[in-house]
């Protein structure tokens, strides 16, 4: 069965305005039309998951019953090795439910302060789900890590959430401190859209 969408509004299951920002630009490079799911009245899904996975469909079965459209969702987070792995998928609200950015980010530089350059390795997660409709069985998965290291000051004023406090050692520049489209080519979500953008057009 062909999965093409010959310009039909896909509806993006996410309230970010940072992750809709770089999944419109990707995607409209290939001529995929998004919409957030804010323009269709969508109530905000309870992430009650324990992966990306389960997550990313709960949000993007949610906006595709609430607008019949097809919908695609982003669960993502940053996994850092010194916490063995949080705040991963409860990085929204680390410091709480409810939490900014800057509260998130602040309390993982707190919780790090003591931890020395060489063990602030981390990486992004990102799965992206694409659910032709809220009951189809055969979700489309696509995932994507970025590779960084926590920094000891936040960096740079570009991107949302932890962005400032994560370099990216090969170019020693904090993703914040990123362009968008440099951003949207190296970054864990970049990566999983060219793999969905790849199957969505095949
Ligand atoms: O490229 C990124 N640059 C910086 N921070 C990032 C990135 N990607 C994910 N993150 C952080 C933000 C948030 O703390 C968590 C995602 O949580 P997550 O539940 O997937 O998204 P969200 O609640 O912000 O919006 P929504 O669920 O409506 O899509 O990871
Ligand atoms: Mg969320």
């Amino acid at each position: 069965m062909t999965r093409s969408h010959s310009g039909e509004t896909i509806v993006l299951a996410s309230n970010n305005a940072g992750k809709v920002r770089e999944i419109e630009r990707l995607l409209a490079e290939c001529h995929i039309h998004i919409r957030p799911q804010g323009e269709y009245g969508v109530p905000e899904a309870e992430e009650t998951g324990l992966t990306f996975v389960e997550n990313a469909i709960l949000k993007a079965r949610n906006a595709a019953r609430h607008s019949g459209l097809p919908a695609i969702a982003d669960d993502s987070g940053l996994e850092v090795d010194a916490l063995r792995g949080a705040p991963g998928i409860y990085s929204a609200r680390y410091a709480g439910p409810g939490a900014t950015d800057e509260a998130n980010l602040r309390k993982l530089l707190a919780d790090l302060k003591d931890v020395p350059e060489t063990e602030r390795t981390a990486r992004f997660q990102c799965v992206l789900v694409y659910l032709r409709h809220a009951e189809d069985p055969t979700p489309l998965i696509c995932r994507g890590a970025w590779e960084g290291c926590i920094l000891f000051e936040p960096r740079g004023t570009n991107g949302f959430g932890y962005d400032p406090i994560f370099l990216v050692p090969s170019l020693d520049l904090s993703s914040a401190e990123l362009d968008p489209d440099t951003k949207n080519r190296l970054s864990h979500r970049g990566q999983a859209l060219r793999r969905l953008q790849e199957q969505l057009l095949a």
